[in-house]
């Protein structure tokens, strides 16, 4: 498709649906804006989009696709705007932000105008923010959630997600009750807990001067998440007030009944709890994103000397293996490290590792 597509809020998602948007079809027009010139210009600089828009006004006027890609109560403030503006007639409107019902809401106005406005969330993401985390692969294989209106017709949907075919993502619709309340179980919750893992052992640290040092593993796997954008989450918490109160009462009650397991010691309860755990979180989709992490860890063994971590990138760089982060976690002091390398898809972690093996006699794993 040709034509001109308008992105507003260039941050991670905003800049990683304009690199899908570009990569399928390259006679589109990709115009930015986000209200922190920084972000525009890198996202400019680094060839994200084509031009750069000095205000919603001058970016949506002519476009055939506007995107909106900001925490989801600026999405609010932005479909006020769109909705009094001259737009293109034919113009398509829609979000990606984590939260729908109170967006659709207010994308009501634009129904009265006329103007098409579809609530979309691609789902998958990560806990890093802004341009310069954004990737063209960050979406394939996940799914993409698109809550449209009765209203709406098959055209226009099919139009949409022709414009988002880059991502490669898989096209859920549903009801923008029914989005709040699944994403809230599997996305929102559990980005509540994490934060309050981390406030836990944050007020254990005061006193307990070793908290910070080993804290990592397990604790490290399941707080990921807590390194999210604040501003992000407390939007994404207010939309959804009601669906994480009630889950938040559900699982008090869990707690209470993990309570009553430990003080009466019912070992078989106990056991339970975690085999039934295991088994379903063992059977999710592991090659589908979405409720998994968007990227791909190998741990590696490594004796504490220097030049290893030169030797291991060495022999990825000679395979052309890239690699899009790596740090050390030093979980078995004076023993052996942990070299954590993270790699964009699941094969150049599997090339990875055949390397690794094949030149090194260090062990390797997918998780510790
Ligand atoms: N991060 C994720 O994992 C993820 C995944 C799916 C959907 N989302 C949703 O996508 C949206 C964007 O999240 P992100 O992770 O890209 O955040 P981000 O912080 O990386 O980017 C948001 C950008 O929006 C800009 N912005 C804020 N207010 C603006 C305004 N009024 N006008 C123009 N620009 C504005 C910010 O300056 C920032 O550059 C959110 O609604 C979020 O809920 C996030
Ligand atoms: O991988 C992560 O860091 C994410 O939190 C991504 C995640 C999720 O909870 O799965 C976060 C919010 C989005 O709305 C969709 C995806």
């Amino acid at each position: 498709m040709d034509g001109r597509v308008f992105i507003i809020g260039l941050g991670l998602i905003g800049g990683s649906l304009a690199l899908c948007i570009k990569k399928q079809h390259e006679d589109a027009t990709i115009v930015g804006f986000d209200v922190n010139a920084e972000q525009a210009r890198l996202a400019r600089m680094l060839t994200v989009i084509d031009e750069v828009a000095d205000s919603i006004e001058s970016g949506a006027s002519d476009s055939d696709l506007i995107l909106i890609a900001t925490p989801v109560k600026e999405t609010e403030r932005i479909l006020q705007i769109l909705g009094s503006l001259p737009l293109k007639e034919n113009v398509i409107i829609t979000d990606a932000g984590s939260t729908k019902k109170e967006i659709v809401k207010k994308a009501s106005s634009l129904k009265e105008k006329g103007i098409t406005f579809i609530g979309g969330h691609p789902m998958a993401g990560s806990h890093k923010s802004g341009i310069t985390a954004a990737k063209a692969i960050l979406f394939e294989n996940a799914f993409y959630l698109l809550t449209p209106e009765d209203h709406i017709s098959e055209e226009q949907i099919q139009d949409l997600q022709c414009w988002l075919s880059g991502t490669r993502a898989k096209f859920i619709m549903m009801s923008p009750m029914e989005h709040d309340y699944l994403t809230g179980v599997i996305s929102h919750f559990p980005h509540m807990i994490a934060a309050s893992l981390v406030h836990q052992a944050e007020k254990t640290s005061t006193t307990q001067k070793l908290v910070s040092r080993l804290a990592a593993g397990g604790f490290r796997d399941v707080t990921r998440i807590a390194s999210s954008s604040p501003e992000m989450w407390r939007d994404i918490m207010l939309h959804n007030k009601e669906v994480m109160l009630s889950l938040l009462t559900d699982w008090q009650e869990e707690m209470n009944k993990v309570a009553g397991m430990l003080t009466s010691e019912n070992s078989e309860e106990i056991y339970d709890y975690f085999s039934q755990a295991k088994q379903f979180r063992d059977e999710l989709p592991q090659k589908q994103r979405g409720a998994i992490p968007a990227f791909y860890d190998l741990f590696v063994d490594v004796p504490d000397y220097p030049g290893v971590i030169s030797e291991i990138t060495g022999i990825l760089a000679r395979e052309e293996i890239s690699i899009t982060n790596i740090r050390i976690l030093e979980t078995r002091e004076e023993i052996y490290g942990v070299l954590v390398i993270s790699f964009q898809t699941e094969e150049d972690r599997e090339c990875a590792a055949t390397c690794i093996q094949s030149n090194t006699n260090y062990e390797t794993s997918i998780g510790l």
